[in-house]
């Protein structure tokens, strides 16, 4: 059942409680309440998705950004952004920021995942190991604009039965044979990959998203349907906050036991409790945030808040990474145009008009239909004195989005330019003993010299990819920003004076081997140092994919259900 308020929630104990209805949690969710003995309570502190065009509609998720659906964080001053605070959008509703986000499906590289086996020892997270999980939360399905998709995606490595539609972008736009050809005429480093979710994600690719017969496929859609909510041990409580975890006895003196929270929705406070488990789900800000409030993290900066610190686990909150990302963009010969919508609303409603009646049309799109993968050449300078971050040959260093659009003032192509295997971290900390008050973020994007130069480098080679033959007549010369930019100088303060993030917050309760003395959860996803305690969501990762990262997330959720269900059905 779904309760709208706290006060409707009649029952105080269940075996399991997650913190979160977002894109792991709804998985979770899921899987353990199909055992029918388990009574299973969600808290989720947004709304229902239900029945919100704007989550509905692929081309409208900008929209939600700063919305009622938003959490509606900002960062603190950052070190290299030039000393700006950026806003930090991150999904409040249910479904979290699958509800919300622009519905890329990208599983990231082989590489990444075998890292994450290596750092925590467990085979169990390779990407051989996680593959049959990427296929079981995935249910390929054919494009809303019926086209001949053979050579645009490799049918071997995808999932066709399990539970979040993906697809190839729906709509064709009129630059989409101009970046296939301009790659093809390039070569070196822009080959075409048939399907950049095979492991190899390198080259020059198509759009694949979380999206199903032109609409958005969330956790909420995929997850939480009528059915699975009509279970009647599921318990979804809507617009409730869990603020703290509370302390008790474990088995032993010296380690406590996590397994009641604390929550406040429609002015009351209450607890309650999990008999075996508490979850935490509530994403990779939220999760450390409730872990700090309930005194779990670094000892010395809990006193400095005033906050009881219970358990000195110090990784809780650092190790924050993220991508950043920027555009590069040109005035184009065309009057086709993304921009249109927002400038044109005749356009707008017919487009939204044909949305409606057909699922067909402009707005069965995300953003783009390309997405371009690459490294930095093998015999690279940057890496003589520092390490390559990236996980290893499949991984790729920077990403190019491109888009028919970019300004509201004259016709424009343009990429976002994403640095995707970042050296750079951030941090969480509290800034008060409040919970209901927002942690300090502080992304750390561009603090490290090796991410500049990976970003320079990008912002030359997508000058290079937009001087191809195949742009001749369309595109009439740069604009924007990085227009003049021509040193390394110039070029980098551009970048830091422009960048946002592509809001993929990660890593702030990494996982790391049992025997570690660093890292918040062990291969298992438990809490290390306390009992009866998880964090399963983005916030688990022990370094960022090399790509968006809602795929991981799900499958994070996915494989966390597994574990859970074979240790207590032992
Ligand atoms: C604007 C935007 C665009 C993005 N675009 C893409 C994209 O195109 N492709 C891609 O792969 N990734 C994208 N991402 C990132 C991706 O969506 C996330 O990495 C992923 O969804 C995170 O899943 P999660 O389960 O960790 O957290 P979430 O899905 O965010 O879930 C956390 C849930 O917990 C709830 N919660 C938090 N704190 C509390 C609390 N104290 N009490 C109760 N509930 C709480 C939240 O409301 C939310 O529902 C985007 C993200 C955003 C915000």
């Amino acid at each position: 059942a779904v309760y709208e308020q706290l006060s409707d929630l009649t029952q105080t104990t269940f075996d399991f409680v997650i913190v979160g209805g977002g894109t792991s949690g709804a998985v979770l969710a899921n899987r353990l309440s199909a055992q029918k003995d388990y009574q299973i309570l969600v808290i989720e502190a947004g709304p229902s998705h239900k029945g919100v065009q704007d989550i509905q509609v692929p081309f409208l998720w900008r929209s939600l950004i700063a919305s009622e659906y938003d959490w509606n964080f900002t960062t603190t001053v950052e070190p290299g952004l030039s000393g700006r605070s950026i806003s930090y959008p991150r999904g409040h509703v249910l479904g979290g920021s699958s509800s919300t986000n622009a519905m890329f499906y990208t599983r990231g590289s082989k590489d990444d995942y075998d890292r994450w086996a290596r750092i925590t020892g467990d085979s169990g997270w390779s990407w051989d190991e996680l593959l049959p999980y990427f296929k079981k939360n995935e249910r390929w399905s054919p494009p809303a604009e019926p086209r001949n998709t053979t050579g645009q995606f490799d049918p071997s490595v995808h999932g066709f039965n399990g539970s979040t539609f993906t697809s190839l972008y729906s709509h064709v736009q009129d630059i989409d044979a101009r970046v296939i050809s301009a790659a093809a005429e390039l070569g070196d480093g822009y080959e075409y990959n048939i399907d950049m979710n095979s492991g190899d994600s390198l080259g020059t690719t198509w759009y694949q998203g979380t999206i199903g017969d032109g609409e958005r496929s969330s956790a909420a859609t995929s997850y939480l349907t009528d059915d699975v909510l009509d279970r009647s041990n599921l318990h979804v409580v809507l617009h409730t906050i869990a603020t703290r975890l509370v302390a008790s006895n474990g088995s032993s003196p010296d380690v406590p036991a996590f397994k009641q929270v604390e929550l406040t929705g429609n002015g009351g406070q209450s607890i309650v409790s999990a008999s075996k488990e508490v979850i935490l789900s509530a994403g990779a800000i939220g999760s450390p945030h409730i872990l700090l409030n309930s005194g779990i993290g670094d000892s010395k900066d809990l006193e400095s808040v005033g906050v009881n610190p219970i358990v000195d686990l110090p990784s809780v909150g650092k190790n924050l990474t993220d991508h950043p990302m920027w555009n590069v963009s040109f005035l184009a010969n065309t009057l086709e145009t993304t921009d249109n919508f927002t400038t044109n609303a005749t356009l707008f409603a017919q487009a939204l008009d044909q949305w409606t009646t057909d699922r067909k049309g402009p707005f069965t799109n995300s953003v783009t239909n390309n997405v371009l993968w690459f490294r930095l050449p093998d015999n690279s300078s940057a890496f003589e004195d520092v390490p390559d971050p990236s996980a290893g040959p499949t991984s790729p260093h920077y990403e190019f989005i491109i888009f028919n659009g970019g300004s509201t003032d004259e016709p424009r192509v343009s990429t976002a330019l994403v640095v995707v295997s970042p050296a750079s971290r951030g941090e969480l900390k509290l800034g008060s003993s409040n919970p209901l008050d927002q942690p300090l973020i502080t992304t750390g994007m561009f603090t490290t010299p090796i991410d500049m130069t990976v970003a320079i480098h990008a912002v030359r080679s997508a000058r290079q990819f937009f001087s191809a033959q195949a742009w001749d007549g369309y595109v009439l010369g740069e604009r924007g920003p990085t227009a003049g930019a021509t040193t390394d100088e110039e070029i980098d303060a551009v970048i830091r004076e422009n960048s946002i993030s592509i809001w993929h917050p990660v890593s702030t309760a990494a996982m790391s081997a049992k025997d570690a003395t660093y890292g918040v959860v062990d291969p298992d996803l438990k809490v290390k140092k306390v009992e009866g305690l998880r964090v399963v969501d983005a916030s688990i990762m022990p370094i960022i994919i090399s790509a968006h990262t809602q795929a991981p997330a799900y499958i994070i959720g996915e494989r966390a259900a597994d574990l859970i269900l074979q240790e207590w059905a032992a």
